[in-house]
């Protein structure tokens, strides 16, 4: 069976807040996408930290995608083969107008096979390019950038763009090939924290 690994909100808040300055420094994002579920907590506090005394707070809008689903009863989740959009921007309004010119910081809990990021960034770069054409705003560089709490260190299914891997791309933490309980999956977030803690990490 796959090994659990248990993380509470305080662990999901601290990983947050240590990687707050190197985000700060090197992606400078103007926006946050967040990828729902898994994303939503994490971009939430993130936005705290990335907070600047006299700038307003950084706003978040959310995509929803769905791989994996729940097959059998221990609560972990086998993928699916494909990616699908549950929840998008609306290409002809304001949120995708937005975006361009934009640093933006995809957000969520896990990257797991990556093809839940791969296919993020790709559908988000050539809705923005398109976006870009239509409004003939060509000169303005949209730059994403990604922030998830824990990253897996397997054989990735996904690609991500040369640049974003490089040099956009933050993980709090490198696990092994574990199955992660994140705290608002808990139906009984006491057990949950005491398991967490009988895990002594
Ligand atoms: O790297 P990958 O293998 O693509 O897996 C990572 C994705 O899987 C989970 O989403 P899920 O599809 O379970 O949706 P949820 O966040 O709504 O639970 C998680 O939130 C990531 O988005
Ligand atoms: N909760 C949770 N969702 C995932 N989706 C892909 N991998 C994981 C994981 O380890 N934990």
């Amino acid at each position: 069976m796959v090994e659990k690994v248990y993380i509470t909100y305080n662990d999901v808040h601290k990983l947050c807040q240590e990687s707050a300055p190197r985000i700060l420094n090197e992606f400078k994002p103007n926006l946050m996408i967040a990828i729902g579920g898994g994303g939503y907590v994490p971009a939430r506090i993130l936005r705290s930290f990335l907070k600047r005394p006299g700038s307003p707070n950084i706003p978040i809008q959310a995509i929803g995608l769905s791989l994996y689903e729940s097959l059998g009863s221990d609560a972990v989740e086998e993928p699916g083969t494909k990616v699908t959009r549950t929840q998008w921007l609306d290409l002809s309004s304001l949120e995708m107008a937005n975006l361009i010119g934009k640093n933006v910081l995809i957000v969520d809990e896990v990257d797991d096979t990556r093809q839940t990021l791969d296919f993020a960034v790709r559908e988000l770069q050539r809705d923005v390019e398109e976006a870009t054409k239509l409004r003939g705003r060509e000169g303005e560089k949209t730059v994403f950038s990604i922030f998830v709490l824990h990253n897996k260190d397997k054989q990735k299914k996904g690609k991500l763009p040369k640049e974003v891997e490089e040099k956009y791309y933050l993980a709090a933490r490198t696990t092994g090939d574990v199955w992660i309980c994140y705290p608002w999956e808990a139906t009984d977030i006491d057990e949950h924290d005491r398991l967490a803690q009988s895990q002594g990490v």
